[in-house]
């Protein structure tokens, strides 16, 4: 929020609790009143929900993942998650990879956000809680209209999609990759590949650089996702929109970052901002239509990298080592005065 007022442009800001403080509060993690909030924006901005004091709450429906996240996140409609990875010039050397040509990213993750295995039923213990039972079911309107997000974003990029799925084991895979191999003859204009999702955690680290947009379901998402993040050099850096279908030309999305609430660190000052902040950057290119706004912002975060200020994720030798709190200050500082 201080980075967004920081830009200048006249917000109206509500705020509601969801997840382990609305739990506090008043029982339950996505109050009747945060949903119609929600209902009521043009976008949301949300802090990472869940920790271990929640994991234990019963029954798992109450608590801040399953109680809150998920149910925001299908009853908004946000089926199109966009979390893009790209290699912040300043942070070369802060991959874990060796740094060559092979090893630069900027490459979007297109993930499924309100099918699959995350919200199929059953779900449910058996045998007195000794069998386990997740179901993965995906329609293919679902796989439709995730592709046809992914094609729109590829056509402001390289105009290449690799699509992700395990259509050698599971059927709702062969079912995408039907859906997907019929889209890409009727877009032409953008190339389409398959690859395994096996494979393509290992692609990754091999060459990341080959990546342009991953378009994938629900699970294979999440976790391709955290690991293209460390080849930028931390789950930090990450931001994420998702996103509803297009209503009159606007587009409603929830923003948050790729990371959770980090509860080794929380409250010690040490979690990197910048994945928030490049957060609400996504938040006005998608949801505002403002492409310089959003560029502003991550004008600012590089430029906050450049004079050397790092969180302890990311700092190198001969860098300045600030708070969670002092890089957010530099950034929003940096919007200020570049505002003047
Ligand atoms: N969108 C969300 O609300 C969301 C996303 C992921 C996880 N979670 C929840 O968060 C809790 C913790 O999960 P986890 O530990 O597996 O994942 P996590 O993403 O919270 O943390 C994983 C690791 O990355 C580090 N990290 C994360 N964000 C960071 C940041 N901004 N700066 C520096 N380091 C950072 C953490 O310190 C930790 O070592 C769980 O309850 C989980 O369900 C919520
Ligand atoms: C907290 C969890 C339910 C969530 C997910 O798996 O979608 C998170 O990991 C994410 O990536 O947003
Ligand atoms: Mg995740």
């Amino acid at each position: 929020m201080k980075v967004l007022k920081a830009t200048g442009a006249s917000f109206e800001f509500e705020t509601a609790l969801v997840g382990g403080a609305a739990y506090d509060d008043g029982g339950h993690p996505l109050p009747a009143a945060t949903l119609d909030l929600c209902r009521k924006s043009d976008a949301v901005l949300l802090g990472a929900v869940g920790g271990p004091r929640y994991d234990q709450i019963q029954p798992p429906t109450l608590r801040p993942e399953v109680g809150a996240l998920l149910p925001l996140r299908s009853e908004l409609n946000l089926y199109a998650n966009v979390r893009p990875a790209k290699t912040l010039r300043p942070l070369m050397q802060a991959s874990p990879l060796k740094m060559r040509a092979g090893s630069m990213v900027d490459l979007v993750v297109m993930r499924e956000l309100t099918g699959g295995i995350y919200f199929a039923k059953p779900r449910e213990r058996r045998d007195n809680g000794a069998t386990a039972v997740d179901t993965c079911i995906y329609h293919r309107h679902e796989v439709e209209r995730i592709a046809n997000r992914a094609f729109q974003i590829a056509r402001q990029r390289r105009r290449e999609i690799v699509s992700v799925d395990k259509a050698n084991v599971l059927e709702t895979s062969r079912l995408w990759r039907e859906v997907v191999t019929e889209m890409a003859a009727k877009n032409p204009d953008v190339k389409v590949t398959h690859m395994l999702v096996d494979n393509c955690a290992m692609q990754l680290i091999r060459e990341p650089a080959q990546f342009d947009v991953i378009l994938t379901e629900n699970m294979f998402g999440d976790i391709l996702s955290d690991e293209a993040s460390m080849i930028t050099g931390s789950l930090g850096l990450l931001p994420s929109a998702s996103l509803s279908d297009e209503k009159a030309g606007k587009v409603f999305g929830l923003y948050e970052p790729v990371h959770g609430s980090a509860p080794d660190i929380a409250g010690q000052g040490r979690a990197n901002p910048i994945a928030a902040i490049l957060s609400t950057a996504l938040m006005l290119r998608y949801s505002f239509d403002d492409d310089r706004g959003a560029r502003r912002i991550e004008d600012a975060v590089e430029h906050a990298l450049d004079a050397g200020l790092r969180t302890a994720d990311i700092f190198e030798k001969g860098c300045n080592l600030v708070s969670t709190r002092e890089m957010g200050d530099a950034i929003a500082f940096r919007l200020q005065s570049a505002a003047l």
